[in-house]
């Protein structure tokens, strides 16, 4: 049988879902992105070469789930746990990308080969999603909500930038720019101080990059390391 090889690309506690456009009795359900592999190559090679030419974006496998799954008659589906490593994926085979939360994970019309790693993935977004709540760094400069993304994933964090639109705003001029991270808050702590952002602590994070605007405060509350 050959291999196809799905990539469960996990960020923030959700997993990134593609929906397909084609053969016809596919398009509009939704599958893990990745393909077939190729004579010659290695399931790894074949989930890194898919995700880069389906998404542009590269990933880090870290490991591979224990289910397999039988697609038709000829073909087995694998699927590999992994991350993003560079770029932001971009759908150009799909016509819809979305990262599912645990509870979301059943939303979505997947493929039935899909459907028995899903019990696994759950368990998988449940335990990320308990040790890893999300903080927001906030910013007013793109370049600096870069550089603590940048800093925080050199440590080893998930972070990703997102431009924050303050309710009711329609005019994006000044809206400041917010970092979403697994750090801790301490770690956080010390680079909004450096980048002169400011942590907004009022809001669990309940939304996935992107999504939903939240409500930011209109004064930047400042941590007062002293205590003061
Ligand atoms: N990529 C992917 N394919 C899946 C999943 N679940 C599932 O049943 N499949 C099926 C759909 C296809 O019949 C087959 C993979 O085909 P594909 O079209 O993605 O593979 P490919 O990129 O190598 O395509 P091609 O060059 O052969 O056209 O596996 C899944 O989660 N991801």
């Amino acid at each position: 049988m050959q291999q196809v090889v799905g990539a469960a690309i996990v960020r923030h506690a959700r997993v990134l879902a593609a929906r397909r456009t084609t053969p016809p009795e596919a398009a509009g359900r939704w599958e893990l992105p990745g393909g077939k592999v190729e004579v010659g190559e290695t399931p790894l090679g074949a989930i890194e070469r898919e995700v880069a030419e389906e998404l542009g974006c590269d990933i880090e496998v870290t490991e591979w789930l224990r289910s397999q799954s039988v697609i038709g008659d000829s073909y087995v589906l694998i699927v590999a746990l992994a991350r993003l490593s560079r770029g932001e994926p971009e759908a150009s085979e799909h016509d819809e990308l979305r990262w599912l939360s645990r509870d979301e994970l059943h939303d979505v019309d997947w493929l039935e080969p899909d459907r028995p790693f899903l019990a696994e993935l759950a368990h998988h977004l449940g335990q990320l999603g308990e040790t890893a709540p999300l903080l927001r760094a906030i910013l007013f400069d793109e370049d600096d909500a870069r550089a603590v993304a940048q800093r925080l994933t050199r440590d080893g964090f998930e972070a990703s930038v997102l431009r924050e639109p303050f309710q009711g705003e329609d005019d994006d001029e000044d809206h400041p720019w917010a970092v979403l991270t697994d750090a801790p808050e301490l770690v956080l702590e010390v680079l909004v101080d450096d980048f002169d952002g400011w942590l907004d602590l009022d809001e669990p994070v309940a939304a996935p990059p992107g999504v939903t605007p939240v409500e930011l405060p209109t004064q930047p509350k400042r941590l007062h390391r002293d205590g003061t």
